[in-house]
């Protein structure tokens, strides 16, 4: 098949990855194609729903210093556009007060002088009515957190690269990359040319990246995502000030639960484990797996009083998890102008502006803004669960 177009830059992929990184190409005046292998939008891979917890609250310094810049990169494009992204509700953080886990949240949030309350055991129900603390455990509330409004998000990051002369090609399955100083990408409608390309594929990172002979230990995950119904309509509305929250680790199990606030859909917490099991992403409602669900009942029952302990819907949604749970930023280390962004864990979707400026970065040859040391494919080579 002959080439049909050629592009600076073509992103595979129209999640939210993707999507900040072809409106960063395009802001910088590079003719993009968009690739997406379903009709957009939809809810198959991992950027669907309508909410994602944006936080400053990380056990590690370096998110911490990336969402300074990203907080302004979400305002500027609320700006830009008109549209509301996000909403602060502030994120309550509780664990064991002696733990590691603990401690190394409210050191990050401290050192780097995020505004935050720490609750005590005799004012916290005052703040925060409705929720039983754990014995022992410490509470503090990051203030700057809140919900983005995530297809909302999408729609809107994938308009402003239209508007920018960007294009997106939905219902296009890429079929093979064959590298070279121009990288050639296979659709199912033909064959297009690229200086440069960025694989931001999600779950199916490594079945793209099978066509450049490169492996990444990620592991696919798929999460049942539960909404509670209050017994008592709203009482953990967005409306009464209740707060995102997040267990650093639990009785039920030593894995983050969260929850945020009811708003979405009226009278129901969306509260969540998270952790799921294994799962192929072209066969992800094989995977029936409610482990997490159990889990999740018993913390229901035990600290959330109001809510009905019993989910009234599940929907589902996938992570791809990195063996230390931090993202891929990187180029692919035999073809410099291929670049990846993958595994984000769980947890990449308030960074999706910033990782769209870092892929761009990449994808010109410029230097990245930031050190991303900790999302280098080499910090894998140790690690014997790489196919490097
Ligand atoms: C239940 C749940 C809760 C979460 N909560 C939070 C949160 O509170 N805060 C937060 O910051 N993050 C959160 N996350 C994480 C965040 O949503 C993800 O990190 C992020 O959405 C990953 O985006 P992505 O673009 O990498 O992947 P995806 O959204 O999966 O996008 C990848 C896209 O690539 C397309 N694609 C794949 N292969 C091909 C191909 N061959 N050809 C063309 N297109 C292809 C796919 O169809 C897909 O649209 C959560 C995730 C889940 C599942
Ligand atoms: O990224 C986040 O903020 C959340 C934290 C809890 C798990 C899901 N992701």
């Amino acid at each position: 098949m002959s080439t049909k177009e050629e592009y600076d830059c073509i992103v595979i992929g129209a999640g939210v990855q993707g999507s900040f990184t072809a409106y960063q190409l395009a802001k910088n005046n590079k003719k993009t194609l968009l690739l997406e292998q379903f009709v957009l939008p939809h809810t198959r891979g991992s950027s669907h729903g309508q909410t994602r917890i944006i936080r400053k609250a990380y056990e590690q310094d370096f998110y911490t210093h990336m969402m300074e810049e990203c907080y302004q990169l979400w305002a500027q494009l609320e700006r830009e556009t008109g549209v509301k992204l996000y909403r602060q509700t502030g994120l309550l953080v509780m664990g064991p007060e002696k733990s590691e886990n603990y401690q190394m949240f409210k050191n990050t949030l401290q050192k780097n002088k995020v505004p935050t309350v720490v609750l005590s055991r005799d004012n916290f129900s005052q703040h925060i009515p409705h929720v039983t603390l754990a014995e022992g455990d410490g509470a503090v509330v990051d203030i700057t957190a809140g919900v983005l409004y995530a297809d909302r998000a999408l729609r809107t990051v994938q308009g402003q690269f239209q508007k920018l002369g960007g294009v997106i090609r939905d219902k296009e399955k890429v079929t093979d990359i064959k590298p070279g100083p121009t990288v050639k990408v296979s659709t199912s409608a033909g064959v297009y040319g690229a200086k440069s390309v960025v694989i931001t594929a999600g779950p199916w990172a490594n079945r793209l990246l099978a066509h450049t002979g490169l492996q990444l230990p990620l592991e696919v995950v798929k999460i049942n995502v539960c909404y509670w119904k209050e017994k008592v309509p709203d009482t953990y509305n967005v409306k009464k000030r209740f707060p995102c929250f997040l267990l650093t680790e639990g009785e039920e199990a030593n894995e983050h639960i969260y929850g945020l606030p009811s708003n979405e859909y009226p009278g129901l917490v969306k509260i969540c484990y998270h952790m799921g099991s294994v799962t192929d992403p072209d066969q992800r409602d094989k995977q029936t797996d409610r482990s997490d669900i159990d889990i999740l009942q018993r913390y229901v029952a035990r600290c959330l009083p109001k809510l009905d302990p019993e989910p009234a819907v599940v929907e589902t949604c996938m992570y791809t998890l990195t063996p230390d749970r931090h993202f891929v930023l990187d180029c692919h280390p035999a073809h410099r102008n291929i670049v990846i962004g993958a595994g984000f864990s769980g947890h990449g979707f308030k960074f999706g502006p910033i990782i769209g400026k870092l892929l761009c970065e990449l994808s010109l040859g410029e230097v990245p803004s930031y050190d991303l040391s900790p999302f280098r494919i080499r910090r894998f080579q140790a690690n014997p669960k790489s196919a490097l």
